[in-house]
């Protein structure tokens, strides 16, 4: 049974992502900053933590990957759920031109940069995460909007104002589950790794690739970092199907080892099953 924390307050998506975790769970705790809620599984103060990695609209939650670089933590289960997003505010507010102010976590705001641009002529300010958004417009006066899930609507007295207000209907979110220990192998796997090439020259990344394609292992995603030293050098994380227990897998990862200045293998774990709306 683990306790499993997620990016909190009560309301965000990530709660929703947390629900579907399909692991044994003893109690959810929210936290109010991705940092601290990664620390807490490094310190054992919890056992699980549920944190956003990437969104179909936007592209990479880049603080977790930044996590996921620096401290030794595995990952055990993604979850990928469908994101639609809501302006919320006091009941009293009815016109879109009563707003002054409207507020979000900067993916969301991101996800909705075409209703902000064409119906709101506001100050547009970020928060933690949507359900602090959300909590902020509580307190606030009716000038104020937030842009995050109907479902905290209730939690924090606010109406919805509009709807499915998200640039493109289909959004989704990917989350990692990140745990101290590895998941064991279930048949339909996914592993993740993240690698530094041993020096920039031509041919670098493909003769990482390369490893897979020989052996037809079929990468899902692949997203570059900057390594934090001279422009120009990179870092990659690369997602791919299989667990890191197959001989095929074993032997690609072995040999990426060869030709890399390091490599770090940051788990696998079961696919997301595709949460419908
Ligand atoms: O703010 C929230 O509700 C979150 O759970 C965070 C988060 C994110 O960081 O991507 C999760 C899903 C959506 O993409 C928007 C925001």
């Amino acid at each position: 049974m683990s306790r499993v924390g997620y990016l909190g307050p009560k309301g965000t998506f990530t709660e929703m992502a947390a629900e579907e975790y399909r692991g044994t769970v003893a109690e959810y705790i929210p936290y109010c900053d991705i940092k601290v809620l990664v620390k807490a599984v490094v310190d054992e103060k919890i056992d699980r933590a549920v944190v956003p990695i990437e969104n179909s609209l936007q592209g990479a939650v880049t603080l977790t990957l930044d996590l996921l670089l620096k401290y030794d933590l595995k990952i055990v289960d993604e979850v990928i759920i469908p994101i639609t997003h809501s302006l919320l505010a006091a009941d009293v507010v009815t016109d879109l031109d009563d707003l002054d102010h409207v507020v979000s976590h900067p993916q969301a705001l991101a996800q909705c940069r075409a209703f902000i641009d064409e119906h709101l002529n506001c100050n547009v300010h970020t928060a933690d995460s949507t359900a602090d958004a959300i909590k902020r417009v509580a307190k606030a006066g009716p000038n104020w909007a937030a842009i995050g899930n109907y479902h905290a609507a209730d939690y924090y007295d606010l109406s919805v104002l509009r709807n499915d207000i998200q640039d493109n209907e289909e959004n989704w979110t990917r989350f990692v589950v990140l745990a101290k220990e590895d998941s064991p192998q279930t048949g339909d796997d996914k592993t993740s790794i993240i690698c530094s090439p041993r020096d920039d020259h031509p041919g670098a990344l493909y003769e990482i690739l390369k490893e897979f394609a020989q052996r037809e292992i079929n990468l899902t995603r692949i997203e570059s970092r900057p390594a934090r030293k001279m422009i120009g050098d990179y870092i990659f994380f690369i997602d791919f199907e299989g667990h890191r227990s197959e001989e095929n897998i074993q032997l690609a990862l072995s040999n990426v080892e060869e030709i890399v200045a390091w490599i770090k293998l940051l788990g696998s774990y079961p696919q997301a099953e595709i949460q419908a709306d």
